[in-house]
């Protein structure tokens, strides 16, 4: 794997994809070069290799596969910044950001470049995360290879651009809602008698042994749930109660005040 690889921005999402791509190997970790302002908090990785650099003209030199990794509202300056030393020839652009649109980096850059959208999670980082792609003149080398990059770090899925909003809710907004979910288990489960550690550990297990069974399966959700509701037992009396208290109801609110949020606000 020769395409060297810019992650600008290494904050929480860009430190991850850099890990997640040392560790399977994809990118050897001296192909990239990851870069924010204060580069201390990046030690870890350059010690594994990677290139840190606060200077992302450098970076935007020594690679030709460019992902922007920083909070939307950062990303014209740095674009602006950047323009000269990108070359639609040379370098393909792959954003990360949430509610960033490939119009608007276009606007920036020009319409000859060609523009990735990739909405990963953090589980990438140990290459678990759903990420939804879409792109905008990309050739099926580049698209081949964007799809390879990405399977490396998880699960990848093709989408329509308009859905990007909703793929950010749903993959991303995710994780954490997911870890409330968790978190919640928890509490319960220290409530009825486990120290701390030991539901977490049963909670964590659980949710992920949930997941896999669909997605090994392929079953849907109610019919796993119809597997473990004994008539008249203790699971379908906890899981009716949650639904009396708006469990379903306040998860789908809540998915659906993130996306109002995205869409909105940018
Ligand atoms: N976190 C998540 O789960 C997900 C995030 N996203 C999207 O990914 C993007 C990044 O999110 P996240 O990683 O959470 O945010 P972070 O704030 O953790 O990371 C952004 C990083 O950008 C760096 N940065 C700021 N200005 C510059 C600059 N001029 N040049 C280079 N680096 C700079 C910051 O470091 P410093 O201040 O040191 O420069 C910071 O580490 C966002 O657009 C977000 O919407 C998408 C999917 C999931
Ligand atoms: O909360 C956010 O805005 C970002 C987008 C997806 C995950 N984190």
């Amino acid at each position: 794997m020769k395409d060297r690889i810019a992650i600008i921005g290494g904050g929480n999402l860009g430190s991850a994809i850099a890990e997640g791509l040392i560790s399977s190997r994809f990118a050897k970790p001296q192909h990239i070069i990851l870069t924010k302002r204060n580069i201390d908090t990046l030690r870890s990785l350059e010690e594994r290799g990677v290139m840190v650099s606060s200077n992302n003209k450098d970076a935007a030199r020594y690679a030709k596969w460019i992902i922007l990794a920083v909070k939307p509202f950062q990303v014209k300056d740095i674009l602006e910044q950047l323009k000269d030393d990108l070359d639609p020839l040379k370098h393909q652009i792959v954003s990360v950001m949430t509610g960033v649109w490939i119009k608007d980096i276009q606007e920036i850059l020009g319409t000859e470049f060609t523009v990735f959208r990739a909405m990963p999670n953090t589980a990438i980082a140990i290459r678990q995360s759903i990420t939804c792609i879409c792109s905008h003149g990309a050739n099926e080398d580049q698209s081949q290879f964007i799809a390879e990059l990405f399977s490396q770090l998880g699960k990848v899925v093709f989408i329509e651009e308009k859905l990007m909003d909703a793929a950010t809710v749903l993959g991303a907004c995710g994780t954490a809602y997911a870890m409330r979910y968790i978190r919640a288990n928890i509490q319960g489960g220290i409530e009825i008698g486990f120290d701390a550690k030991t539901a977490s550990l049963i909670a964590a297990q659980t949710v992920k042994g949930a997941a896999e069974l669909l997605l090994t399966q392929h079953t849907h959700p109610e019919q796993e749930i119809d597997k473990v509701t004994t008539p008249k037992g203790c699971t379908i009396a906890g899981l009716n109660e949650m639904e009396h208290q708006g469990f379903s109801s306040s998860l789908i609110k809540g998915v659906v005040t993130s996306y109002k949020k995205i869409v909105n606000d940018m």
